[in-house]
């Protein structure tokens, strides 16, 4: 497996660069990724030269982060086509490489039919190949913009939730630009709200066990000159009782029909904490992740991930000899559980924020409306 990440090479990444991009050296097109897995310490990045290399890419998190795992699946697809792998098998392998996040196979979906009805048309494998790699672009281009959009709507919700400026947003995970074609989610509203000077405090949840925030959130912060706080994800319920939170700010990786909200584990305690104190959860996440599929929480696949991410401290600067490559940190032969989602259920919600504007109270009807509206825009 190892082969197929052709080479890995260390840059100092100009604000702006993107966490994926297309590129076509004389040896063959290839998916370059910042490896997530690196951060903050290394800026790497990782050159994948076939489908196979990606699912790894997505399966370790070296990229992650829904709307960009979308983009991930479509330029997967669009790579094994201009290399004359099989696309179907590709796609199959992108879309299983991780259950929760519908944003994967929404991508997948968008490059493989791109594909398919253009060799159904020319019979060209070549064309059809462009034709998948323009589907992936495409929704990268979509992507950038309905992140601009999701800011400027969740900006205007905080102000009118929240009269009198000086926001103290609580956020979990990482919503920012390395989950994004463009800056982020719900990371992408508080630097709108920052660069309003309007952001008083972003409260930066680690959390664990693969500390998005504190190695990407944290990052993506300082890169922006935000006032923030890393605080441990159990330090979070002091600061709702100090009153020192004036909203919460997450982002989704699948969005049930019903409202219902799956995100990082860890979201649903929040928005439990939210609702005693007062407090607004704001759920900010593009249209791709909302799944009319699905209709309820219950129906969210909830990705399992491995006991040794919960009982070993993993980081590359220190490869060490635990089952993950890490430190253990729990006895020998501990059992964990670690599921990578949890879900919450809409009366807990305040509101969804997508690119198409904010709906709340969270209702199927609502929501429906909301996604209706972008989704006959993109279908013409
Ligand atoms: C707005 S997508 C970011 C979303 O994805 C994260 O999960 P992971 O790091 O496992 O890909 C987390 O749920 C974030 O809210």
């Amino acid at each position: 497996m190892a082969d197929q990440y052709a080479q890995t090479r260390e840059d100092n990444r100009p604000a702006g660069t993107p966490a994926i991009r297309w590129e076509e050296p004389p040896e063959g097109p290839v998916v370059v990724l910042l490896d997530q897995t690196r951060l903050p310490a290394e800026e790497v990045e990782l050159v994948c030269t076939d489908a196979p290399a990606l699912v790894e890419a997505i399966r370790s998190l070296a990229v992650r982060g829904a709307p960009l795992l979308g983009i991930a699946g479509a330029y997967g697809v669009a790579l094994a086509a201009a290399r004359g792998f099989d696309v179907d098998d590709a796609a199959a392998a992108l879309s299983g490489a991780r259950p929760t996040a519908v944003n994967l196979s929404v991508g997948v979906h968008r490059a493989q039919s791109a594909y398919q009805s253009a060799l159904a048309k020319t019979g060209d494998a070549r064309l059809a190949a462009s034709a998948a790699l323009a589907a992936a672009r495409q929704l990268h281009q979509e992507d950038a913009r309905a992140s601009a959009r999701m800011a400027e709507h969740g900006l205007a919700l905080l102000d009118e939730l929240l009269p009198g400026g000086g926001h103290r947003v609580l956020t979990h995970c990482n919503t920012g630009s390395l989950v994004s074609g463009g800056e982020g989610t719900a990371f992408a509203v508080a630097l709108a709200a920052h660069r309003a000077g309007r952001l008083r405090r972003l409260w930066v949840d680690e959390t664990r066990p693969l500390l998005q925030g504190a190695r990407l959130t944290a990052y993506e912060a300082a890169r922006n000159d935000l006032a923030y706080t890393l605080l441990t994800d159990n330090a979070a319920g002091s600061l709702f009782a100090a009153g020192e939170v004036d909203a919460v700010l997450v982002g989704a990786d699948r969005i049930a029909a019903d409202g219902s909200v799956a995100n990082k584990v860890g979201s649903y305690p929040l928005a439990v904490l939210a609702r005693y104190h007062h407090v607004p959860f704001i759920v900010v996440a593009p249209v791709t992740t909302v799944d009319p599929a699905t209709p309820d929480g219950a129906a969210i696949e909830v990705e399992q991930r491995p006991g040794y991410e919960v009982t070993e401290f993993i980081t590359p600067q220190v490869p060490v000899t635990g089952a993950g490559g890490g430190l253990p940190i729990a006895p020998l032969g501990t059992q964990a559980y670690n599921p990578a989602f949890d879900v919450t259920p809409p009366e807990l919600v305040t509101a969804i924020v997508t690119e198409e504007g904010a709906v709340s109270p969270v209702t199927a009807k609502g929501l429906a409306e909301l996604c209706g509206r972008s989704r006959q825009a993109t279908s013409g």
